[in-house]
This record gives C-alpha cells, sequence and structure tokens, in this order.
C-alpha cells in the first residue's frame, strides 16, 4: 500500500481527494492536515465520511506529513503552496500540487498575474498533469503541477482541433462557467447563498488568472504562440464546469468528419467522451465524476468550429485528476478509483 497525506484536507479539493482515495485499492490515507480542525476527527468537519475513516485532522508541519506520507497532495490556496512544496521535494517523496503554484513555466509570467514567486527554483522540475496530453512526461516525474479546472475543460475541449491545425489559433474564445464550490470553502461575500442563488454573473473580465496557464497549454499544442479571449462566469449550482469555445476554421470539414477526428483523437481514453454528432454535454452528466464530455460542431455559416466541454471541478477539474496523475506517478492503471458514475438528477 502507498501511503498518502493531505496537505490542507478541510477544504473542498481536499476533502474530494479523501473522498476518492479511501475507495483506492493501492493507498492508504495516513494523514490529513487542517490548522482549524486540528485534533477534530473529520468525519465531525464532514459528517459524510462518518462510519467510513477514523482519520483526525493535525496541524502537522510539511516534514512530518513528509515523513509518514510516500505520496502528497497539496490542496491550499496559490501562494501557500510554493512555501511547503520545497519541503516535500527535499524529501524526495512523490507530490501532486492542485494549487496553480508550479503550473506556469516562465516566473515572469506567474509574477505578474500571481505576485512573487517564493520557489521559483522548483518550476523546472515540475510537469504539467493532464495525462491525456502528457502521460509519458508525468511517469517520469516526481512533481506534478495539477492544472486548473477551467484550464483543463479548455485544454481537453481545443486540443484535437489545435493539434490537427484545424483552427486558427489567433480566434480562440473560451466562454467558461463554474459551479459556486469552484471558489473553495473559504467564506466570502461573493459565495454566500443570495448572491449566487437565482443569479448568475461574468467576473475577472478580461484579466481572470487562468488566462496565462490556457494561453501556455494551448501555444504548446498549437506550437506557436497564441492570446485568448477568456471570460468566466459562476453559475448557481455547487459542481461543474461548462466551456464553450468558438474558433474559425481553417479548412472545411462536416460535422461528422469533426466528431470522427475527435473520437480518434481521444482512442482509447477513459475518461474523455465525445458526444455523438449533433449532441452536446451537459454539467449534471459529469457531476461527481471523472469525466470531461465534448461535443462539437460546424457553424457553416460563420466557418466557426463551437466546442461545448463540461467537467466536475472538483473531480477531473482537481482532485480526480490529481489521483489519475498520483495513478501514473505510481504505476497504478490509471482508472484505479476513479471508476464513479455520474451522480444524476
Ligand atoms: N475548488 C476548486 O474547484 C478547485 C480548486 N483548485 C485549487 O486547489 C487548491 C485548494 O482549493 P480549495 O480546496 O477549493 O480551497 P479551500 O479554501 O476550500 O481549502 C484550502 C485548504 O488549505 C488549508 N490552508 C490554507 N492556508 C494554509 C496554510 N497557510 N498552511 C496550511 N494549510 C492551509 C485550509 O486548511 P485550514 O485553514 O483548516 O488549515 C484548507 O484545508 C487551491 O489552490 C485552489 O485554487 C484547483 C482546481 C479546482
Ligand atoms: C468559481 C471560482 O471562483 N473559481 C476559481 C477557480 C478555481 C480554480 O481552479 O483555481 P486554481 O487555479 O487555483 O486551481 C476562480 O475563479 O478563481
Amino acid at each position: 500500500m502507498i501511503k498518502v497525506g493531505i496537505y490542507g484536507a478541510s477544504g473542498y479539493t481536499g476533502q474530494e481527494c479523501l473522498r476518492l482515495l479511501l475507495r483506492h485499492s493501492g493507498v492508504e490515507v495516513v494523514a490529513i492536515t487542517s490548522r482549524r480542525y486540528a485534533g477534530l476527527p473529520i468525519a465531525d468537519v464532514y459528517p459524510v465520511f462518518a462510519g467510513l475513516t477514523p482519520l483526525v485532522f493535525m496541524d502537522a508541519s510539511p516534514q512530518e506529513v513528509a515523513d509518514l506520507a510516500d505520496v502528497i497532495f497539496l490542496a491550499l490556496p496559490h501562494s501557500e503552496s510554493m512555501k511547503v512544496a520545497p519541503i516535500f521535494w527535499e524529501s524526495g517523496k512523490k507530490v501532486v500540487d492542485l494549487s496553480a503554484d508550479f503550473r506556469l513555466r516562465d516566473v515572469a509570467v506567474y509574477e505578474s498575474w500571481y505576485g512573487q514567486h517564493a520557489c521559483p527554483q522548483l518550476v523546472p522540475q515540475t510537469v504539467y498533469g493532464i495525462p491525456e496530453l502528457y502521460r509519458e512526461d508525468v511517469a517520469k516525474a516526481r512533481f506534478v503541477a495539477n492544472p486548473g479546472c477551467y484550464p483543463t475543460s479548455i485544454i481537453l475541449g481545443t486540443a484535437p482541433a489545435l493539434k490537427n491545425k484545424l483552427i486558427d489559433p489567433a480566434s480562440v474564445i473560451a466562454d467558461s462557467k463554474s459551479g459556486t464550490s469552484g471558489a473553495g470553502r473559504e467564506p466570502q461575500v461573493g459565495s454566500l447563498f443570495c448572491e449566487v442563488n437565482e443569479a448568475f454573473k461574468a467576473y475577472k473580465v478580461g484579466n481572470h488568472r487562468h488566462t496565462p496557464e490556457i494561453e501556455q497549454e494551448l501555444s504548446r499544442l498549437a506550437g506557436r504562440e497564441m492570446k485568448i479571449s477568456f471570460t468566466p462566469h459562476l453559475l448557481p449550482i455547487d459542481r461543474g464546469i461548462f466551456s464553450t469555445i468558438y474558433a474559425t476554421l481553417t479548412q472545411s470539414i462536416s460535422g461528422k468528419e469533426l466528431s470522427e477526428l475527435y473520437q480518434d483523437f481521444y482512442k482509447g481514453e477513459r475518461f474523455v467522451r465525445i458526444c455523438k454528432a449533433g449532441t452536446f454535454p451537459n454539467v449534471a452528466f459529469v457531476r461527481g465524476s471523472n469525466f470531461c464530455d465534448i461535443g462539437v460542431a460546424v457553424d457553416a455559416r460563420t466557418n466557426r468550429l463551437i466546442i461545448v466541454s463540461t467537467i466536475d471541478n472538483l473531480v477531473k477539474g482537481a482532485a480526480g485528476q490529481a489521483i489519475q496523475n498520483m495513478n501514473v506517478l505510481c504505476g497504478f492503471p490509471e482508472h484505479t478509483g476513479l471508476e464513479m458514475i455520474a451522480l444524476f438528477p
């Protein structure tokens, strides 16, 4: 059994890691940390775990967790993760970081969006963990930067078109919506029931911090620098990311050919499901699962490709993808512990 520690287990992604890892046949969770709930059983804080685990939150130092575990999930806010990351790195253990701290290859770009980087020396040692695209890199790594939720939906949705040079890289527009758990469990006015219920708004228009992450990865796929327009919105639902992506076609292609090209690109990929031609995904059909559902259409009138991509932000957008990366890092079959069917209705 591989021993796992979750650093920052009282937040939404940390507890989601535990929910999934408790059903993983190859691991044992040996440490869960929280400063505010130290000493309390997790089942007292999250009753979903009642009767399922005796684990108690610890206010442990990174070194203490590194001493107990073989693999560590960092589920901390960005700017906090990079403060503890060097201790885990130096311990020689494997790390999957769910924060944004090690996703951007260029430290200057990171600093222009997030502020000063506390650990730039570790950036070259980390790999960007989307297994469907970079499985071999992840397998060789010891430190994985787990992608953001919006980027995961947009990168997986756009990869087949960009790789096949089907769209003009200068023309990509991503219009995305997230459930409220994407903002984490830390109380804030914008996440209050009255602010979110019966409401729908765009936020950080033209300046969301996921923009450089999406651009970095789409540029890599396109083989040239590219910029995108990205607008996030907040949905009055708990979980889910719904991205609609528009781009100008560079060649003529029928809806059927497009659908086949996407099917072919993700052939054998367990967690990417391409919808039948003419049908499109729904966040409700991925809720609680590690799937990314993608539907594509050709808008012949405007010569545009329209892509709809959906994930659960806490699963394929965070904890599920983190476990998928851990499976690759540790040599487990990639789907181990991740075979959940979406919770619908
Ligand atoms: N929510 C989502 O859908 C997604 C989130 N992410 C990223 O994953 C990370 C975690 O997100 P999320 O779970 O939503 O966040 P939460 O705010 O819900 O949880 C944050 C966790 O970090 C702990 N923590 C905060 N500051 C520190 C610190 N200085 N030292 C030790 N522990 C600390 C908190 O524990 P305590 O205060 O009790 O010690 C808590 O367990 C973030 O970087 C987020 O951006 C990525 C993809 C999707
Ligand atoms: C709804 C909401 O607030 N979502 C978060 C994104 C969550 C996420 O994935 O952010 P990381 O890059 O930290 O992983 C936001 O817009 O900042």
